[in-house]
Formats: C-alpha cells, structure tokens, sequence
C-alpha cells in the first residue's frame, strides 16, 4: 500500500501523519499542496491551519492542486483520511456532508478526548470492536460539527457515523467526532488518532486506526 499526506502551508500534523505511517512500515510520501497526487491507495489531509485558516477553515485548501483529482480517486475507491483541518476541507470539499462551525464555548480547546467506535465495519476501523471507547486528543477552534435533522438521519441510516464523543466538548451535533461518506472510503474526523501513537505520547490507541487500513489492504 501506498500514502500520501498533502501538505498545505499551514499544515501542522502532517510529519505526525506521515512518522505513524512510517513506522508501521507503509510506503509514505509528503505531497505538497501544489502537486498532483498520484496513485496512492491512501491520501492524508493533515491537521493544522492551512493557507491560515483565512476566510473559512478549509475554504483555500479545497482549491489546491494536490486536490484536483480528488473525486476521481475517490470514486476509484481510494482512501482518504482527513483528520482535523483534514475533515474541515473534506467537508468544504463536499466529499463529506455538514460543515465544522467555531465550537460552542468559542473557545480553542486542547485536550485528550474519549471516544465511542459507532461503527467498525470500515476500512479505517475494521481492528476495533462496536462500543469500544478510545482516547485521541482533540485541538480545534472549529470542530462542531453541524448537519440538518434530515442529513443526520441519512448518517444514522447508512451507518455513517464512525466516532461520537463521550463528553461532547465542542456542541457537534448527536456528539459526532467522525464520518465516513456513503461509499465508506472517506473518513473525516476531528480527533487525532496520529497524535496517540505512542505511549511517550501518553496514549497509543491511534495505532489500531492506521493498522485497521494496512489489515484492509492487506486483504484487498
Ligand atoms: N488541529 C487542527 O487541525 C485545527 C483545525 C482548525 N485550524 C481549527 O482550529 O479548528
């Protein structure tokens, strides 16, 4: 299998991204955001602050040319990943539906963060088990996620919803933390399973994510 994390200006977990893949042994590269991507089985959209978060997060970065071909690898049922900043423009993109607003208590919250796996019949979650509660940190000032009663249905429906939080810190709606498209080879979340890689770290529970994409491959 074979990675790609876009690097946009601003991007600030892309070498967090791009060490956990290593070191599982994946075949990783960087891509800067205004390269193409190529034929990577895995495209990672990194969190951090692209083009400065200005006007929207996210709002620029859906436009850069590492993203033009985005679609068509998608509908070729690639994986991407978008974690944080990474789901904020898989949403602007609308590779995903809904949109991250300024969480509620409009303040940036930094913290470690339990999580409920609502669905693990995905290529990103095949290793954990239904119900299980995980622990990645959180780092946003836009996580709360939004969508109409009639979007939620359908994600509740089609099985979209792959992470809830146990204690909602940012208002998102139902507690959402993460979805995945219709398809179930997108994957936005707000958490950061690469910043719980380690237990120097002080969690490594983020490694059961990158290997359940590795064990898709594997049985691809
Ligand atoms: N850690 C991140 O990716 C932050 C995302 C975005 N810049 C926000 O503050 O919401």
């Amino acid at each position: 299998m074979k990675a790609g994390v876009i690097v946009f200006p601003g991007s600030n977990c892309d070498i967090d991204a791009y060490k956990v893949l290593e070191r599982l042994n994946v075949e990783v590269k960087y891509i800067w955001h205004d390269e193409k991507i190529d034929d990577e089985d895995l495209i990672l959209l990194p969190g951090g602050f692209s083009y400065g978060d200005y006007l929207r997060c996210g709002a620029i970065a859906r436009f850069a040319r590492a993203l033009e071909n985005i679609n068509e690898h998608i509908e070729k049922g690639k994986l991407v990943l978008g974690i944080c900043n990474g789901f904020q423009i898989l949403t602007e993109l609308k590779a995903l539906p809904g949109a991250l607003l300024r969480n509620k208590n409009l303040n940036f919250i930094c913290s470690d963060c339990n999580l409920i796996v609502e669905n693990n019949a995905t290529p990103f979650t095949n290793l954990f088990n239904k119900g299980d509660v995980v622990n990645f940190p959180i780092a946003h000032g836009e996580g709360n996620y939004y969508i109409d009663d009639d979007g939620l249905k359908e994600l509740i429906k089609n099985n979209q919803i792959v992470f809830r939080y146990q204690n909602n810190p940012n208002g998102s709606v139902y507690d959402i933390a993460g979805i995945v498209n219709k398809k179930g080879n997108v994957l936005g979340m707000m958490p950061h399973p690469e910043r719980a890689q380690d237990k120097l770290l002080g969690c490594e529970d983020g490694l059961k994510l990158f290997n359940s994409i590795i064990a898709y491959f594997k049985e691809a």
